[in-house]
């Protein structure tokens, strides 16, 4: 059974293909390189430099390293991004999808993992989120993903696919320092970059309907987030092609606020971290807490490190990677 990990030069991407080899299941990378580090892939794991909207090149991959089963990790993933270049994100989310699920189908690859994201979950004013909710994404990054899902949806029924997508929370911290997330888009490495560059942290909303005023969210460790998909993947190799077919939900079940993820921040580093309210970001909810019922009960899998561990983490990776 070997999987071909798209992305897998990437944040995550790079953390389940560590997890997967150390379990002794075969992993082929395939990545553009685009934001990935072909650094992060482990000695041993082959590495193929395509384009996931390539479905040739895809089919070459499929052949040479005689795949089974798909994670999808590349995409474009940011939200500010997405609304002011559509029609890239639609071509790189759904059109790479649609690419890999054509290819799957031709070469016979009937399981497939892939990244879904709490962001189209929109404005739903639910206190937990629970996958079975009608979601109506309000960025084009989420409704590429909701796009995705039922893609997989209606695709694997006529195919006789099983599949997976695991909606991913807020992902924080690195399972080692050279894993890190080298991009700056989220709260906790710009509050780092705050620190570095001596300037205040702005908090995002001072007046939401949250205990402290400030957004709240559910913030998930990478490495939690990666031995997801090792259940994921053994959920789905265990079981007969066509039978599978699930959205899951990955966050802890807890919500952190914006002034407590500086408080963890504070404790970690020892430092002060000045910060101040401004006005809320345009589209953000109040609160994102996943509900992982779900998770819990059909995989067996639960979140094991809090905020500290995820913050710690997160700076360990910072400070190495200057
Ligand atoms: N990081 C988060 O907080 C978060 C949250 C929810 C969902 N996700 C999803 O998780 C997945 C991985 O995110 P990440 O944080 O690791 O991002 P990342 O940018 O670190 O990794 C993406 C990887 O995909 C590769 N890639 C991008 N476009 C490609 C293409 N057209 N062809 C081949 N390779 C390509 C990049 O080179 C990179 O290695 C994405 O699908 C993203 O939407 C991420
Ligand atoms: O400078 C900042 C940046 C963010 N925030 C606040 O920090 C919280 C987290 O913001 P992030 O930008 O880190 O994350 P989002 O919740 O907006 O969205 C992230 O998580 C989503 C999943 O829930 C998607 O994956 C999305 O791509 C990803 O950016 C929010 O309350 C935001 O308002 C600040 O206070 N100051």
């Amino acid at each position: 059974m070997t999987w071909l990990v798209t992305g897998g030069a990437g944040y995550i991407g790079a953390h389940a293909v560590k997890r997967l080899h150390a379990a002794g299941t075969p992993v082929v990378v395939y990545d553009d390189l685009s934001t990935g580090d072909a650094r992060r892939i482990p000695d041993g794991v082959p590495l193929v430099e395509g384009d996931v909207t390539d479905k040739a090149a895809l089919a070459e991959a499929f052949a040479k390293h005689q795949v089974t089963g798909v994670l999808h990790f590349a995409a474009q993933k940011s939200v500010p991004v997405s609304m002011e270049r559509p029609l890239f994100y639609y071509e790189q989310n759904v059109g790479g999808l649609a690419a890999i699920v054509a290819a799957m189908n031709e070469a016979g690859v009937r399981r497939i993992v892939f990244s879904s994201t709490a962001a189209l979950y929109g404005l739903a004013p639910e206190e937990t989120l629970v996958e079975d909710l009608v979601v109506d994404p309000i960025s084009v990054y989420g409704e590429t993903k909701l796009i995705g899902e039922r893609m997989l949806r209606f695709a694997s029924a006529a195919c006789g696919f099983s599949w997976i997508a695991l909606r991913y929370f807020n992902v924080v911290g690195a399972d080692e320092p050279a894993l890190g997330d080298t991009s700056v888009g989220n709260l906790v490495p710009i509050v780092f970059r705050c620190i570095d560059e001596g300037r205040t942290v702005s908090v995002t909303g001072g007046d939401y309907p949250t205990p402290d005023g400030s957004g709240v969210r559910d913030y998930i460790h990478v490495a939690d987030l990666a031995d997801a998909h090792v259940v994921a993947v053994n959920h789905l190799i265990g079981r007969e092609p066509g039978s599978v077919g699930e959205v899951y939900n990955v966050g802890t079940g807890t919500g952190s606020s914006v002034l407590e993820v500086l408080d963890a921040v504070r404790a970690v580093t020892g430092l002060e971290v000045p910060a101040e309210v401004v006005a809320r970001r345009p589209g953000d909810p109040a609160r994102s807490v996943a509900g992982v019922a779900k998770i819990e009960r059909d995989l067996d899998w639960r979140a094991s490190r809090g905020l500290t561990d995820m913050v710690a983490d997160a700076w360990t990776a910072w400070r190495a990677a200057r």
